[in-house]
């Protein structure tokens, strides 16, 4: 689905990844993590073809995404964190941009709208900043593109809009679309994810499936003299994440997780190399 290999890229002066490489696989919902100014919104972009790589190669849906033929660019939906919207309704929207994507449906459209509870017929200059998000949210997942590339894209919703972003989310996982989230609010993503891409340091630090996450490491509590690769203090005692040498079932804390993979980067590299 997206193959990046010994990529490199800069702005100007300013290098961002150097030698950078990972694999995305077709059908998983990818949670994209990294702090600020790690280059998540510069990897996005690249995998849409709308950053030039200065060196390495990229592979998005079998094609060299800066070449932006317009069969890649009718199965790729890139939803920017912001965005200049047209002075129109998202319904008028649609009717532009939908016929850019092969397999845009309107059913789907007013479908997302109505969950999204976004008003199809406000023009999108009069919305706040969280109805467009909500209705070019609608509008990104009614392209029904093979893959889609959100970039923060809860931001600005309110918590009902938030849970609401997850069922949908969750309602088309099932399907055969790969789906990138990038976010720093890391709680919405819970239990919407087959795999966490954590950013670090301009590298990919853990590029790993919930599965081999909660397979290799346990997120419990913690007695005080505990080993732990990360731990801390709550009300409710100590809270963190272990080697999971007994084998235990346990969710995954993704703040823990990335807290744990930037404070203790050998250890969790070592876990996870392959
Ligand atoms: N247009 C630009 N020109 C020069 N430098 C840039 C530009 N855009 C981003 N950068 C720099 O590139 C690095 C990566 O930025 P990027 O926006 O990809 O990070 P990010 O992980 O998305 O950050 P955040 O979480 O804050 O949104 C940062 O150091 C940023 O300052």
């Amino acid at each position: 689905m997206v193959t990046i290999q010994n990529l490199s890229f800069s702005y100007k002066a300013r290098p961002v990844f150097s030698g950078l490489s990972m694999e995305l696989s077709e059908g998983s919902v990818y949670g994209l993590l990294g702090k600020n100014g790690a280059g998540k919104t510069t990897l996005l972009k690249i995998i849409a073809g709308l950053l030039s790589p200065k060196s390495g190669s990229i592979s998005t849906l079998g094609e060299i995404p800066t070449k932006r033929t317009p069969k890649m660019l009718g199965e790729v939906f890139f939803l920017p964190e912001e965005f200049d919207l047209p002075r129109m309704s998202i319904t008028e929207y649609a009717k532009y941009y939908g016929v850019f994507y092969p397999n845009f449906s309107q059913k789907d459209l007013d479908r997302y709208l109505e969950n999204l509870e976004v008003e199809a017929n406000q023009n999108l200059h009069t919305m706040s900043f969280g109805q467009k998000k909500k209705a070019m949210i609608a509008f990104a997942l009614a392209c029904n593109t093979k893959l889609l590339i959100m970039d923060e894209p809860t931001n600005g919703l309110d918590i009902p809009s938030k849970s609401c972003f997850r069922r949908v989310i969750a309602s088309i996982a099932e399907q055969d679309r790969t789906i990138i989230i990038s976010t720093h609010q890391v709680r919405d993503l819970d239990q919407l994810i087959d795999a966490v891409v954590i950013l670090d340091e301009s590298s990919i630090l853990l590029n790993a499936s919930v599965g081999e996450i909660t397979s290799k490491l346990c997120f419990t509590h913690l007695s005080p003299e505990e080993d732990a690769i990360y731990a801390e203090q709550t009300i409710h005692g100590r809270w963190g994440v272990k080697v999971n040498s007994e084998a235990l079932d346990s969710p995954m804390d993704m703040e823990i997780l990335f807290n744990a993979t930037t404070a203790n980067r050998a250890a969790i590299k070592e876990i996870f190399k392959r």
